[in-house]
C-alpha cells in the first residue's frame, strides 16, 4: 500500500507543489493522476519513489516510512518501483534485450558490469519480460530501429524484469500517435491485471486514463480535488479538476468522452 498523510512538498525556490495530500493507494489499482501542466502530477508521482524529497508530511510505502530511508536503502527500496517515463530512456544504439538487461546492472559485480556477461538465468528473464510486452521477436534489433510504441514496450519490458510491484508512469504516451498509446495503455493494463502491479500514471489524456484506470485522482494547484472512480467522473468533475473552462481548451475526443 501507499500512504500520503498530510504531504506537502516545496520547493527549493518556494513553489508550493503539493498540499496537504492524503491518499491510500492499495497494492494492484490502477490509478490515473490528471490535472492541468502545473498541477502537481509529476511532483507526486515522483515523491513515491523519492525522486524529490517531500516537505512535510509522512509518505508510506508497504509500510515503510520513505523520508527515512538513507543512501544504501533508498536504491533497494527504489528496485520494487519501477518507472517509466514519456522520453523512454533507453540506450537506443545498443540492442533490446541488452536494455532489458541493464536493469540487473545494480546487481552484478563490477566485473561483469565492465565486460556486459550476464548469466543464462539473466537473459531468460530479459525475454520473458519482452514477451509479456509483445516484443519478444525485437530482442537482437536496436532500439533506434524501433518505432516509438516499440520503444515503450522495452522500456516497459526492462522495469517488469527488475521484478516490480509498483509502477510509476510520468505522461507514457505522450508522444504516441493514438494506435500506439492504445497498445502500451493495454499493456499496462495487462501487467496490472494479471501481475497485480499497482500502476499511478500521470497522463495527459483525459478520455484513455477514464478508459483505462480504476481510479483517478483529480489535482489542482498542488491540491487533491478529485478522488473516485473513473465512472464518477462527470464534466462538472472535469471542471473542478480543470477550472470552468473545460471543454473549451480540451480536444474535441475529451469533450465527447464527457457526454458519455
Ligand atoms: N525542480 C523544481 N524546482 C522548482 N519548482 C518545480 C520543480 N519541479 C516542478 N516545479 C514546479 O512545481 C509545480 C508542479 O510541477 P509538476 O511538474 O509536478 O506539475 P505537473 O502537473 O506534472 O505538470 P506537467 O503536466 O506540465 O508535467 C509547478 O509549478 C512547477 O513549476
Amino acid at each position: 500500500m501507499i500512504e500520503f498523510v498530510n504531504v506537502n512538498k516545496t520547493y527549493a525556490n518556494g513553489t508550493i507543489a503539493l498540499k496537504d495530500i492524503n491518499l491510500k493507494i492499495d497494492q494492484g489499482e490502477f490509478v490515473a493522476v490528471i490535472g492541468l501542466s502545473g498541477a502537481g502530477k509529476s511532483t507526486l508521482i515522483r515523491c513515491i519513489n523519492r525522486m524529490h524529497d517531500i516537505s512535510s508530511g509522512r509518505l508510506l510505502v508497504h509500510n515503510v516510512d520513505v523520508a527515512k530511508l538513507t543512501g544504501k536503502q533508498i536504491r533497494r527500496f527504489r528496485r520494487g518501483i519501477g518507472m517509466i517515463f514519456q522520453s523512454f530512456n533507453l540506450v537506443t544504439r545498443i540492442s533490446v534485450i541488452q536494455n532489458v538487461l541493464v536493469s540487473f546492472v545494480p546487481d552484478l559485480p563490477m566485473w561483469r558490469k565492465l565486460t556486459g556477461v550476464f548469466t543464462r538465468e539473466q537473459k531468460m528473464k530479459a525475454l520473458e519480460a519482452l514477451d509479456k510486452v509483445g516484443i519478444l521477436d525485437k530482442a537482437y534489433i536496436r532500439v533506434d530501429q524501433l518505432s516509438g510504441g516499440q520503444q515503450q514496450r522495452v522500456a516497459l519490458a526492462r522495469t517488469l524484469a527488475q521484478n516490480p510491484d509498483i509502477l510509476l508512469a510520468d505522461e507514457p504516451i505522450a508522444s504516441l500517435d493514438p494506435v500506439t498509446s492504445r497498445m502500451v495503455m493495454d499493456d499496462f493494463k495487462k501487467i496490472n491485471q494479471e501481475m497485480n502491479i499497482s500502476v499511478i500514471m500521470n497522463i495527459h489524456h483525459v478520455e484513455v486514463a477514464l478508459e483505462y484506470a480504476d481510479r483517478i485522482i483529480g489535482i489542482r494547484k498542488g491540491e487533491v480535488v478529485f478522488d473516485g472512480a473513473a465512472s464518477q467522473v462527470t464534466k462538472e468533475v472535469l471542471s473542478e479538476i480543470y477550472g470552468g473552462g473545460f471543454g473549451e481548451g480540451q480536444s474535441a475526443s475529451e469533450e465527447r468522452l464527457v457526454h458519455v
